[in-house]
């Protein structure tokens, strides 16, 4: 099964554009998995499990598992999602770009070691270095676009011929780059007119898109300006609000996520039409 495919369908069979991001900081895990070896294994198996009805996707950040030399750890709940969990995807967001011999071993990092669904990607470095993820014809790239950062205007705003380069890009994946119809965009929800500007764009290509719970983006003007006809297009992305998720009364950190995500699932479903 594609990317896409898998998307679309976990989309609808969990009533959620909601993707639950893995950025699993030591110091914010609960103590007693601090000390564990494989601690931030087990934290995110917990979450995991806790929130994979709720979910249209996860999204580990390589950069905190790589910072502690950690990968052995992402391997194992990269490994967890797909036997538990095989129809959510799973997005590594590892943000890479580089020269195409050196992609193709990026590549293969997301794809063969961490059987990921989808990777995301920096267009800066042009098409010859996203070009080689696509020899995986049945996964999906995420190329970033405007994200989610007040810096993202420093360059996404210059002039491209016109008009903004973030709309040159999305200009550029959806008319050139999407030859096999597996790719994606980072839009943050953070600009919701930028992200209404990238949706009259590119169509009904999904749109990857952080920014709201600790970033603070608003959940209804996101929906508003980011779904498709159909009220889908969306995978919206939440890490620390859900996995830090404050526990009431006597919930554990898992029970807490799930309340959290559930709560952001059914606020996004309510601006979907
Ligand atoms: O434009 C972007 C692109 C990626 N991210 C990543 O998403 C999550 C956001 O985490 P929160 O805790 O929900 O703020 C994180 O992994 C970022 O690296 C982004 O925020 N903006």
């Amino acid at each position: 099964m594609t990317f896409i495919t898998k998307l679309n369908a976990a989309w609808r069979s969990n009533d959620s554009l909601l993707c639950v991001g893995l950025d699993p900081d030591l110091p914010r895990l609960p103590e007693h998995l601090r000390r564990q070896p494989d601690g931030i294994v087990a934290f995110c198996k917990a979450i995991i499990d806790a929130t994979a009805d709720l979910a249209c996707a996860f999204k580990p950040q390589i950069a905190y598992f790589a910072a502690l030399g950690a990968e052995r750890q992402l391997e194992k709940v990269c490994a967890w999602l797909r036997a538990r969990h095989p129809h959510i995807p799973l997005i590594l967001d590892a943000k890479r770009g580089d020269i195409g011999a050196t992609a193709h071993q990026y590549a293969r990092e997301a794809f063969e070691r961490y059987g990921a669904d989808a990777v995301t990607v920096s267009p800066y470095m042009g098409f010859d270095s996203v070009e080689p993820y696509m020899e995986w014809e049945d996964r999906g790239v995420i190329v970033l676009c405007r994200t989610s950062n007040a810096g993202g205007s420093d360059l996404q705003f210059l002039d491209a011929g016109g008009r903004p380069l973030y709309q040159h890009v999305a200009q550029l994946v959806a008319d050139k780059w999407n030859r096999n119809g597996q790719c994606a965009l980072v839009v943050g929800a953070t600009f919701p007119d930028e992200l209404a500007q990238v949706r009259s764009i590119v169509g009904d290509m999904p749109l990857l898109v952080p920014g709201i719970g600790a970033q603070g983006g608003d959940i209804g003007a996101t929906v508003a300006a980011g779904r498709t006809a159909d009220g889908a297009g969306m995978m919206i992305n939440s890490s620390r609000a859900i996995i830090y998720a404050e526990p009431q009364d006597d919930e554990d950190f898992a029970a807490a996520a799930r309340r959290v995500a559930r709560a952001t699932r059914d606020e996004i479903n309510r601006y979907r039409g």
